[in-house]
């Protein structure tokens, strides 16, 4: 299956270098700068296999990495981009978006499964999300911040089609050295991604209102009960769009984001943090309408948003 990652980042640089250590046909769409620089020095990973020396980067040479503006045709193209740079990607892809490409998104959020399906036909589209703590680096090299990574696709309709079968035999990478993705076909891959969407934006709003990764907020006096009430929020959001989530999913989300000494951040913490860009209409200002739109009240989202937004619009 000839696969498309574009954006070769974080998350499609980390991905795609598993893909191409188990042998797939992978290419890369990157702006002028990355491409080059995928082209010459390769792809670099660090930090994958836990134990590795921080200085242990596995690089693989011989990257196939094109830009906007180029033709090729693709059977899988992997969205790996940040929500706020969708926009300029979209119609970019357009030259390798054939009527029997599909298109599986890894962003956060929801949002862009509707801007897709409304740009390239319901039928291109399938579901997707993942789990990782990765980053990428000044010098080019891809970062595993953490152990514990894992993708998960489907139809967007819970079918099991033959298409759908082919991408995860694609993406079902061997685990040779115990440290590789787990790829799970899902049979409700939005319940799926309202989950981690719950999870994440908890996370998210958790660490970047409060200013620290959750142990330092759980070791504040009134940091368990606010985090507490963010999860709420965001898991009765998710009820009244018809995903409610069960006691199991929220308990977990409760005790990630309350527990004592953990050093857990989001990719959005890192990115304010490090004063980059962030993906506050999609991870927090979504749930924020959504809420609005049925009558769940999200002060605690809503909190968090305008502190986001004030944040943003200082990088302008
Ligand atoms: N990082 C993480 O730990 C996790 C991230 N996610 C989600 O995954 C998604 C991707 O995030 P992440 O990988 O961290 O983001 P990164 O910023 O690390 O990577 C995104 C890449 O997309 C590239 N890009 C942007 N615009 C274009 C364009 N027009 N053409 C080609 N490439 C482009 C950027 O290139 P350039 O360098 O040129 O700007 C960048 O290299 C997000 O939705 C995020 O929330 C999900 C789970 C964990
Ligand atoms: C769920 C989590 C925290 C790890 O995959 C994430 O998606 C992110 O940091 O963006």
């Amino acid at each position: 299956m000839r696969t498309l990652i574009v954006g070769a980042g974080a998350i499609g640089g980390f991905f795609g270098s598993r893909l191409i250590a188990a042998g797939r046909d992978v290419t890369f769409l990157a702006r002028e700068n990355r491409a080059e620089s995928l082209r010459r020095d390769g792809l670099r990973i660090a930090g994958r296999v836990p134990g590795d020396g921080p200085d242990a980067v596995e690089t693989f040479a011989g990257i196939r990495a094109i830009s906007a503006g180029e033709h090729d045709s693709f059977d899988l193209v992997l969205l790996a981009v940040k929500s706020y740079a969708l926009h300029g990607v979209i119609d970019d892809i357009a030259p390798f978006v054939g009527p029997e490409t599909t298109v599986l998104p890894l962003l956060n959020g929801l949002k862009h499964i509707d801007t897709l399906k409304e740009r390239y036909g319901a039928e291109s589209v399938i579901g997707g999300l993942c789990v990782a703590s990765s980053q990428l680096t000044g010098d080019g090299t891809v970062r595993l911040l953490a152990p514990g990574t894992s993708m998960t696709y489907g139809e967007l309709d819970g079918s099991m089609t033959e298409r759908i079968r082919a991408v995860d035999e694609t993406l079902r990478v061997p685990d040779r050295d115990g440290a590789e993705y787990k790829a799970r076909l899902s049979e409700d891959i939005l319940a799926d991604m309202w989950v981690k969407w719950v999870f994440l934006a908890s996370g998210g709003a958790v660490t970047t209102l409060m200013g620290g990764p959750v142990g330092r907020v759980a070791a504040t006096p009134t940091g368990p009960e606010t985090a507490r009430a963010i999860v709420e929020e965001c898991a009765a959001v998710a009820a009244a769009s018809g995903y409610p989530m069960s006691e199991r999913v929220v308990e977990t989300a409760t005790e990630r984001v309350t527990e004592q000494g953990s050093p857990f951040t989001t990719s959005m913490y890192r990115d304010l943090e490090e004063g980059r860009p962030i993906e506050v209409e999609s991870v927090i200002g979504d749930l924020v309408d959504r809420g609005g739109a049925l009558g769940v009240a999200t002060p605690l989202l809503g909190a968090c948003y305008a502190r986001l937004c004030v944040y943003a619009s200082s990088l302008q």
